[in-house]
């Protein structure tokens, strides 16, 4: 993702447009191993523990970043333009290139992060504990019918989010008649409440428990948040606090659960499918909700948004039942979990 991001960059100083796609294209291959690479190290190291609070920090410090980046990225463009003197590729280029210092910094982390797992394998002697199972593409067809059904949840959840928050600004500036910057304040509220709101949903969740019943909480309000923004006229901030915190809550319950319903090997294949499906959905439901704004308006877009949560429900509902009926641990409490722990270890 450095080197990519650094060709990014160097197509912006050159004013080769084609440089400047090849190197996003590739960085966003990058950025998505790096999230199973991300979420199969938090599972190796933390199920059984802090899992979910885990997942809960990840999705802070991604949300931190992301909200430093929206903020800082102009500013720092107009303090470049200011040494140079003027505007155009060399300006956004430099710009780009002082973004990159935070790849490199993520670089670094990994790194460390190897050298330390790979000290820590020796030292608790990890190898001898393998079972030696080959990871293969072809995993795919064990996946359990849960599996599946959280694929699912995923996908039509982050539809109504990720697309939502995409085309958020214009809908707050049409229908509520916000000016520019307050439908830019509005519409990253959902991010800003997600930093510090995941660890604290995810030490929940860790205490408590019960992960089906937090997503099925998560997907609810977030239908209610739309249903408000769809028919409504109520302040729309009541809608878009309610979305960061369902979101929050979702993110920190759902992504962990993979780890119940597959086997410690196909972990990573598990999660590069789920963000493969994921990606794969909201490019064509982005694209859905593009055609659908532009034809029909903002209350067929808000209603094929609840529609997408809405099945989300549905597979989440699924879920519940499925996971009861095949004796599941996905809704046990963390009392049962723990207890079950010590009994196995016992063993
Ligand atoms: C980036 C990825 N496609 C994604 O959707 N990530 C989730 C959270 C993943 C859990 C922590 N690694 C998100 O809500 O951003």
């Amino acid at each position: 993702m450095f080197i990519w991001q650094v060709i990014f960059a160097l197509g912006a100083l050159l004013n080769t447009f084609w440089l400047m796609d090849l190197g996003r294209f590739v960085f966003g291959i990058g950025g998505e191993s790096l999230a199973v690479a991300q979420n199969t190290y938090a599972v190796s190291w933390f199920k059984g523990k802090e899992l979910n609070l885990v997942f809960g920090l990840q999705l802070s410090m991604a949300r931190i970043g992301s909200t430093v980046n929206m903020n800082i990225m102009g500013w720092i463009y107009s303090r470049v333009q200011d040494l140079l003197g003027y505007t155009g590729p060399s300006t956004l280029g430099l710009t780009l290139m002082i973004g990159g210092i935070t790849c490199l910094f993520s670089l670094t982390c990994a790194l460390i992060l190897a050298y330390l797992d790979k000290r820590a394998e020796k030292l608790l002697c990890k190898e001898q504990g393998k079972t030696g199972e080959v990871i293969k593409l072809t995993d795919v067809k064990d996946f359990s019918f849960s599996l599946w059904l959280i694929f699912v949840i995923c996908v039509c959840y982050y539809a109504a989010v990720f697309p939502f928050i995409g085309l958020g600004k214009v809908f707050f500036i049409e229908k509520f008649r916000f000016s520019s910057q307050e439908a830019s304040a509005i519409n990253s509220i959902v991010y800003i409440i997600s930093a510090p709101m995941s660890p604290v949903f995810g030490l929940l969740v860790d205490k408590l428990g019960k992960n089906i019943i937090w997503v099925l909480c998560a997907v609810i309000t977030t239908l209610a948040s739309h249903i408000m923004l769809a028919f409504t006229f109520w302040n729309p901030w009541i809608a878009m606090c309610l979305l960061g915190v369902a979101y929050s809550l979702l993110a920190c319950a759902l992504w962990p659960m993979v780890a119940f319903v597959v086997p410690e090997h196909q972990l990573g294949t598990a999660y590069g499918f789920m963000q493969s499906i994921q990606n794969l959905g909201l490019a064509i439901i982005a694209i859905a909700a593009g055609m659908i704004l532009d034809t029909r308006g903002y209350l067929f877009l808000e209603v094929f948004f609840s529609a997408c949560v809405c099945l989300s429900l549905i597979a989440v509902v699924m879920l519940y039942f499925v996971n009861h009926l095949t004796g599941g641990d996905l809704n046990w409490s963390a009392k049962k979990r723990e207890k079950l722990q010590k009994v196995a270890a016992t063993e």
